[in-house]
């Protein structure tokens, strides 16, 4: 692997941002155990491992650009959650964040349950033997074939979105003899912190049923009439990559109250209540993310004070996770090709992938943070913009970052905190094939998503 000094460029430019990194970290060779997995450690030869494997032996093996998932992380925090939420309540864990049939296993022999939002996040967990009771039904505009695939499956709840879908989901599984489980996803009227792309319970969006206006009632009393529908819950997800309690205090609250309502109108208590996902990670240090523990006793104690307030019997409780148990566990592995310095701005540093494998910075103006891999490196601070190879300048890895002055090409760099919504949010754009992803556990890897091929690309091209 080259070696060779490079310029050292700007150092702490006033080129930077307002909000970014005002300083380098004092020793760039640190790896912060906020924002990588609990396995990642750089060896005594400045080398960093993951499961104990080196990542030079990892990209030889594999190849890059590659996602390296840190298997005992992720059940660590499957457990996590599961524990702190106690026999209680159920954690869903939201499938769109990543979804292989590896992961269902996981997540199948750790007890937690699933969120799909799709006819093929289905198709993958029932592949892998995720018990259908055990699945969840989202999306605002489930088709007649994803509704009727997962009540022939036996799904345990199907998340209702809009008016319509409570009539065709009854019809449905009139039609094949069924009462099926649901709940009415309702709109909370809560801004959330977060970018205006991932933020869903304010009322000018695509998701849900609004409580303003009382339609989220109106959704109730059509739901109680009909036959093919057992009501069993209210649904509400605020957002995402959220750090802030307040908004999902303000949403159990908007809940509880439509359940009393409903109890007082119907003279039924519905059993229970979803709060969504949403709850953020370290990307960079930052971020200072809530634990399982502390989300699950803040929403704990919320929802049986307005119970109790209310004279409401506590409703058996879930949340949804996604972000929060994938995203820390995995890293994407660079091999850097060009670097290139642009006297008095910054530095660009290209690697083999890009937006291709991480939408996220061009699409959310996401932060991350990058770090030098293959090796140490005692040269100074250069402030850098990492970058991918694709024919977009907007194609950035991570903004601001920075890298050692000798940083070269042939060396490796890894982004931490790309297991959610990175390799799921992947695209073939200018024909890229999409990364493996490798689960790493106690010194063995293996992949469990392969890495596309030319041949996969040209297979569906059929003009
Ligand atoms: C209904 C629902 N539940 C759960 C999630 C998971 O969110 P996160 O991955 O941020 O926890 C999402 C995505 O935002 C969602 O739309
Ligand atoms: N995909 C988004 C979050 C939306 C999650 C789905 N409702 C992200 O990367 O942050």
């Amino acid at each position: 692997m080259s070696r060779s000094a490079h310029p050292a460029g700007p150092r702490y430019a006033d080129v930077l941002p307002e909000g970014h990194y005002a300083a380098p970290p004092a020793d760039l060779n640190t790896l912060d155990p906020r924002v990588w997995s609990r396995t990642v450690r750089r060896n005594a030869d400045g080398v960093v491992t993951v499961g104990g494997l080196d990542v030079g032996a990892l990209a030889e093996e594999f190849g890059t650009p590659a996602y390296f998932l840190d298997e005992d992380d992720f059940r660590a925090r499957c457990r996590a959650w599961k524990d702190a939420f106690g026999p209680g309540a159920d954690v869903f864990y939201a499938g769109k964040a990543f979804l292989s049939r590896a992961v269902v296993r996981w997540l199948a022999e750790e007890g937690l349950n699933l969120d799909v939002c799709s006819g093929g996040e289905l198709a993958t967990a029932l592949s892998a033997g995720m018990p259908a009771e055990r699945i969840a039904l989202h999306g605002n505009n489930k088709s007649t074939e994803e509704i009727t695939r997962a009540v022939e499956a036996g799904v345990g709840r199907i998340v209702l979105d809009s008016f319509q879908e409570i009539v065709r989901v009854a019809h449905i599984a009139e039609r094949l003899g069924k009462r099926q489980r649901v709940q009415i996803r309702v709109t909370v009227g809560v801004e959330a912190h977060t970018h205006e792309f991932i933020a869903t319970a304010h009322e000018d969006q695509k998701f849900g049923i609004a409580l303003a206006g009382g339609q989220a009632a109106e959704a109730v009393r059509r739901a109680l009439k009909l036959d093919g529908l057992e009501l069993t819950g209210i649904h509400s997800h605020i957002g995402s990559q959220i750090f802030d309690m307040a908004g999902f205090e303000v949403s159990a609250r908007r809940v509880v109250q439509l359940l009393t309502e409903v109890r007082d109108e119907h003279g039924i208590e519905l059993p229970e209540i979803d709060l969504g996902g949403g709850l953020g990670i370290a990307y960079t240090s930052d971020d200072d993310p809530r634990e399982p523990h502390e989300i699950a006793a803040a929403l704990g104690d919320i929802v049986t004070r307005e119970c109790a307030a209310a004279g409401l019997a506590v409703p058996r409780l879930s949340v949804e996770p996604g972000r929060a148990i994938v995203g820390p566990t995995a890293f994407t592995l660079y091999e850097v090709g060009t670097v290139k310095e642009l006297t008095g701005l910054r530095t660009y540093v290209s690697v083999d992938g890009g937006m291709s494998d991480n939408i996220r910075t061009a699409l959310y103006d996401a932060e991350y943070s990058v770090a030098l891999v293959s090796r140490s490196s005692d040269a100074e601070p250069m402030l850098s913009r990492v970058v991918g190879k694709h024919c977009e300048s907007g194609d950035i890895v991570v903004r601001d970052a920075f890298l050692p002055a000798d940083v070269a090409p042939g060396d490796l760099l890894a982004v931490p905190a790309t297991g959610a919504y990175c390799r799921s949010m992947a695209s073939n754009y200018n024909h890229a094939l999409r990364p493996p992803v490798v689960a790493v556990a106690d010194g063995v890897a293996r992949v469990i998503v392969r890495r596309e091929t030319e041949e996969d690309l040209l297979r569906l091209d059929v003009g």
